[in-house]
């Protein structure tokens, strides 16, 4: 497939995204790079074997579970997409990439709007019993850990302005180690900010990370709140389960796993737990690794089986693209995938938004779904 690049300078890259309204496309920054690409208008699907070089990016997103049963997330997941545009942003500088004739795409006015909301703030009863119902399982050793959620049903006083929220997205997490993603399609988007990276593949190297174990900031007390956080064993113990299950499904693939420090990663709104693990593999595509550590126990639970059927018989909503793999891979092959968490499917002037945390025996109702609402913080603070 044939491509060409220029370069271009448009005031604010979303211009790109405002050009092709209605048009299927997505965006993706990584923070590591500093590089934000954005791709539009489906040029075509491609199967799970493929090499990928004929393209300078694929976007893939899958599902959580391997289906959707729920008409909101018709449509969306579990496919690897060559666009016919991408803009990558990186180093201060644009390239358009693109497929058959070139096309002018203009700076475009770039308003902020502030979009009044409100949402049920009384799911307290619901998550009581999901909460009961799962620490019963780690109670009888069905699990040792499961992540639940909540569907936040976010109503707002007008249509939500999707470059306005990516902006937010964009400014408000600029120096917080989150991934910015959206995926349009159909008149809804799929966007957020996660610091969940599934796996990263440069080359040989693969690269996971654990993150999991979770404290509120505290802008007096910050470095106090980390500290408690990285001796903490409830927490520790969350994110062990995390470490050991990630590095035993690399090792089925590989030969050695190295597993680094766990130190404490920042966010806006709240401090994680976060170890890198290593490993070196020649054979396998990013998207079979992704394939292959997907849910790890961040967002699933361990043994991984028994916390995805108690998931599916007790949580009442539908995950859809919430938690699941989203990444980019370029021509070479390489990229990162990151779980769609910190998330929100939007449609009209409705918003909802998708908030988790892991369950172990330790834990405790009101606790974590403070905890929930923390992380909430990100889609409510972008509209
Ligand atoms: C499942 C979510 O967070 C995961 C990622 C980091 C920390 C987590 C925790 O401490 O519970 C969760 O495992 C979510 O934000 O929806």
């Amino acid at each position: 497939m044939q491509y060409k690049a220029k370069q271009i300078k448009l005031d604010n890259p979303l211009s790109f995204w405002k050009h092709f309204v209605n048009e299927e496309r997505m965006l993706f920054y990584n923070p590591l790079k500093k590089e934000c690409i954005l791709g539009a208008k489906r040029l075509k699907i491609l199967p799970r074997q493929n090499g990928y070089t004929d393209y300078p990016y694929i976007f893939s997103a899958m599902t959580f579970f391997g289906t959707v049963k729920d008409e909101k997330w018709a449509g969306f997941g579990n496919e690897s997409i060559a666009f016919q545009y991408y803009l990558v942003e990186k180093d201060g500088r644009q390239t358009l990439h693109y497929h058959g004739d070139p096309i002018k795409i203009e700076n475009q006015e770039m308003k902020k709007y502030r979009h009044a909301y409100h949402y049920q703030e009384d799911d307290y009863e619901d998550w009581s019993q999901l909460f009961t119902s799962l620490t019963a399982a780690i109670a009888a050793k069905e699990v040792n850990k499961v992540v639940i959620s909540r569907e936040v049903r976010i109503e707002c006083d007008r249509v939500i302005h999707i470059e306005s929220v990516l902006q937010n997205l964009l400014q408000k997490n600029q120096n917080s180690n989150s991934f910015i993603f959206a995926y349009f399609k159909d008149g809804k988007t799929f966007l957020g900010a996660t610091p969940e990276i599934l796996v990263q593949k440069e080359q040989d190297n693969i690269l996971s990370y654990a993150l999991a174990g979770t404290i509120s900031r505290d802008s007096q007390n910050d470095e106090v709140q980390k500290a408690i956080l990285l001796r903490d064993a409830k927490n520790r113990y969350e994110h062990q389960i995390v470490i050991d299950t990630i590095a035993a499904g690399i090792k089925k693939f590989t030969g050695a796993v190295q597993v680094g420090d766990t130190s404490v990663l920042t966010l806006r709104n709240v401090h994680h737990l976060q170890t890198p693990i290593y490993a070196k593999d020649q054979r396998g595509t990013l998207l079979e690794w992704a394939a292959r550590l997907h849910p790890t126990p961040a967002l699933g639970g361990n043994p991984v089986h028994r916390a995805l059927a108690l998931l599916r018989r007790y949580e009442k909503h539908e995950r859809g693209l919430y938690a699941a793999p989203l990444g980019i891979t370029d021509a070479k092959g390489d990229g990162v995938f990151v779980a769609g968490i910190r998330s929100a499917l939007i449609q009209g002037n409705l918003a909802f938004a998708y908030t988790g945390c892991g369950l172990v025996a330790k834990s405790e109702s009101r606790a974590e779904y403070l905890e929930t609402n923390d992380k909430l913080r990100t889609i409510v603070e972008s509209l």
